[in-house]
C-alpha cells in the first residue's frame, strides 16, 4: 500500500488556482524533497495533505485512509510538524508530547521521541513551559510532536529553517533512519537543495499547480556522481525549460 496517493488535487484561494489537478504517489521508505519557487504552492499542498485546507476537488489517501471521508483515520497515519506559533504556551514540552502520544494511542512518550529530543538538545527544555522557549526551541517541539509514533507518512515544511547546524544535522540523520529502517515515507518541502541532494531518494518539482518533474533515485545518483552537476543546477534548467524563473508575482 502506498504511503501517500494524491489524485487530481485542486486548491484555489478565491480566483487564484494554486494546485491544478496535482497527482503524486509515494511509497514507504521514500525520502522525497518537494521543491519549487516561492509561491508555487508547496505549503498549500502540505496543508491539504494534513487536512488543514480542504481542496476543492481531488483525493488524498494516506496509507489507505481517505482524507475527505475518514479524516481521523488519515491523520492517525500522518505526522505533520506543529506550527511553533500554535503551541500551548502554558504547557511544558513533556505535557505536549504526552497529549500527542495519547492521541496516537500510545501509553507514554516513546523512547525514540525522547532520544530524538536529546539529539536535538531539547531534553533540557522538556519540563519548562512553552512560553519560555525561543522560536528554534518551539520549532524543535513542533517537529517532535509531528514525528511521535513514527507514522507511515511524515510531512515537513522547511523543518531545518531556524534550527542550529547540530540540530539540523541530527534531524536529517533521524529522517534518513526513519525512511531506511522503519519504512516511513518523508515528504519534505525545502529550498535547501544542496542539503537535500545529499540524503533524499527522490525530488519532485512543483510548478504551475502540478508536479512537472520527478527525479528518482537513479537520476539523483547520476547528479551526485557528476562533479559538474547539482540538484540546484538541474532545477534551474528545469525552471528555464518551463519558462518560469520566478512565479510569485503579485
Ligand atoms: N491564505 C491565503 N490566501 C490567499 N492566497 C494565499 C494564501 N496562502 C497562500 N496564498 C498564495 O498561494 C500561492 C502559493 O503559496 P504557498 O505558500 O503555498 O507557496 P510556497 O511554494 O509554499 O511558497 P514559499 O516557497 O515562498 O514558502 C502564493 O501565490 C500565495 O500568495
Amino acid at each position: 500500500m502506498a504511503a501517500l496517493e494524491i489524485a487530481g488535487l485542486v486548491h484555489s484561494y478565491g480566483q487564484h488556482r494554486v494546485l491544478d489537478g496535482l497527482d503524486l504517489a509515494i511509497e514507504g521508505g521514500e525520502f522525497v524533497a518537494l521543491i519549487g519557487p516561492n509561491g508555487s504552492g508547496k505549503t498549500t499542498l502540505l496543508r491539504c495533505l494534513a487536512g488543514i485546507l480542504a481542496p476543492q476537488s481531488g483525493q488524498v489517501v494516506i496509507a489507505g485512509a481517505v482524507m475527505s471521508s475518514d479524516p481521523m483515520g488519515a491523520k492517525q497515519k500522518l505526522g505533520f510538524a506543529v506550527d511553533p506559533t500554535l503551541l500551548p504556551p502554558l504547557l511544558s514540552g513533556r505535557q505536549c508530547l504526552e497529549l500527542f502520544a495519547g492521541a496516537r494511542n500510545l501509553a507514554a512518550i516513546p523512547a525514540a521521541t525522547l532520544a530524538l529530543a536529546q539529539e536535538l538538545a531539547f531534553d533540557t527544555w522538556l519540563d519548562r513551559e512553552v512560553q519560555s522557549y525561543s522560536l528554534g526551541t518551539r520549532q524543535k517541539l513542533g517537529i517532535l510532536l509531528g514525528l511521535i509514533g513514527e507514522p507511515p507518512l511524515i510531512v515537513l515544511d522547511e523543518p531545518m529553517n531556524g534550527l542550529d547546524p547540530l540540530s539540523a544535522f541530527a534531524l536529517k540523520q533521524h529522517l534518513v533512519r526513519l525512511t531506511r529502517d522503519q519504512g516511513c515515507a518523508v515528504l519534505l518541502a525545502t529550498h535547501a537543495l544542496e542539503v537535500a541532494e545529499r540524503f533524499i531518494s527522490r525530488a519532485v518539482l512543483l510548478l504551475g499547480g502540478k508536479l512537472v518533474q520527478d527525479w528518482n533515485t537513479a537520476a539523483l545518483d547520476a547528479i551526485r556522481h557528476d562533479a559538474d552537476n547539482s540538484l540546484e543546477q538541474v532545477m534551474v534548467e528545469a525552471l528555464q525549460r518551463h519558462g518560469a524563473e520566478r512565479i510569485d508575482r503579485a
